[in-house]
C-alpha cells in the first residue's frame, strides 16, 4: 500500500448548486476505503464528481496522478470502473456479455480474443463462471451484483468505485461481495472506494472509513480507532463499541 490512486482535494461539487463542500479524500493502491454517512450526506454525489458526472465548482481530483477534470470519458473509463447503486438490468442479456462490456473502453467494433479471455478469466476468478450463460435479468440480486463487480474488474482500471454494493443483499451475499472486493484489492493492488451504510461491514472490511455529513467529510478513521461519539454526532443514535475476535463491533 503506498501511492495515492485517488486524490480529491478541497472539492466543492454538485449539480446546479454545490452539494459537497471542501471535501478531501484519498485512496491508495491496495486499499479498500468505505464512505459512510446518513442519507443525503453527499456520498453518491462525491462518486459522481470523481467520474466526471457532476459539476465541479472548486478543488481538484487526481486519478493515478493525472488531473481527472482534463480527461475524457474513455480515458477515465480505462482507469476507473464503477458499479452504481441498485443497478438492475431488466432486459435479457447473458451474464458473460455483461462482464465483456467491461472491455468497452478498449474495444473497436468487436471484442478481441484478449477481451474475451479476460472476461472468462474474471468470471472464473470470482467463481461465477457457472452463471456465464444465464440471463442477467433472471439472476438473484446477489448473483447479479457479483456479475457487475466482475464487469468492473474486467475493465482493468486502477480504481474501483462502488455505490452501496451490499444493499438489498442477504448476509451471506453481503459477506461474499465484501470478501471478493477485499481479495481483489489485495491480489491486484487496486484502490476501492465504496459507499456503505452497514458500519459493521465497513469495520470488518475497510482499511479506512470516511464519514460524510451535510456535504462535508466530518471524520476519517481506521477501524481500530473508532469512537462511538462519531456515530452519535452524525447519526444521533447511542451506540456501544465492543471487541469481537480482535475487531470493533458497533451495537445500537
Ligand atoms: N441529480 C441531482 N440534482 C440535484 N440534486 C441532487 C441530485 N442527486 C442528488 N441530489 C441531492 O444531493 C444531495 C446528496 O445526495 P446523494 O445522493 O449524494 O446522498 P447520499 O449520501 O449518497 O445518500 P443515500 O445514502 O441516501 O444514497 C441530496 O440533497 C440530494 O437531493
Amino acid at each position: 500500500m503506498g501511492n495515492d490512486v485517488l486524490e480529491v482535494r478541497d472539492l466543492t461539487c454538485g449539480y446546479e448548486k454545490p452539494v459537497i463542500k471542501d471535501v478531501s479524500v484519498n485512496v491508495r493502491d491496495g486499499e479498500l476505503v468505505a464512505l459512510m454517512g446518513p442519507n443525503g450526506a453527499g456520498k453518491s454525489t462525491l462518486i459522481r464528481c470523481i467520474l466526471g458526472m457532476a459539476r465541479v465548482f472548486r478543488g481538484f481530483i487526481r486519478i493515478d496522478g493525472r488531473d481527472a477534470m482534463r480527461m475524457n470519458r474513455r480515458e477515465i473509463a480505462r482507469l476507473v470502473s464503477y458499479v452504481p447503486q441498485g443497478y438492475v438490468v431488466t432486459y435479457p442479456i447473458r451474464a458473460f456479455d455483461v462482464v465483456l462490456m467491461g472491455r468497452l473502453p478498449y474495444m473497436g467494433l468487436r471484442p478481441s480474443s484478449f477481451d474475451v479471455d479476460i472476461a472468462i478469466n474474471t468470471m472464473r476468478r470470482l467463481g461465477i463462471e457457472y452463471l456465464a450463460n444465464r440471463m442477467i435479468n433472471r439472476l438473484s440480486g446477489g448473483e447479479a451484483q457479483l456479475v457487475h463487480i466482475a464487469r468492473a474488474i474486467a475493465q482493468g482500471g486502477v480504481l474501483m468505485l462502488l455505490d452501496e454494493p451490499t444493499s438489498n443483499l442477504d448476509i451471506k451475499h453481503q459477506v461474499m461481495v465484501m470478501e471478493v472486493l477485499s481479495r481483489i484489492v489485495r491480489e491486484d493492488g487496486i484502490a476501492v472506494l465504496t459507499t456503505m451504510h452497514d458500519i459493521n461491514l465497513a469495520l470488518r472490511y475497510a482499511d479506512r472509513i470516511y464519514v460524510m455529513h451535510n456535504g462535508r467529510v466530518v471524520a476519517e478513521f481506521s477501524p481500530g480507532n473508532l469512537s462511538p461519539s462519531i456515530i452519535e454526532e452524525v447519526y444521533g443514535v447511542k451506540t456501544t463499541v465492543i471487541e469481537h475476535n480482535g475487531r470493533p463491533v458497533v451495537i445500537v
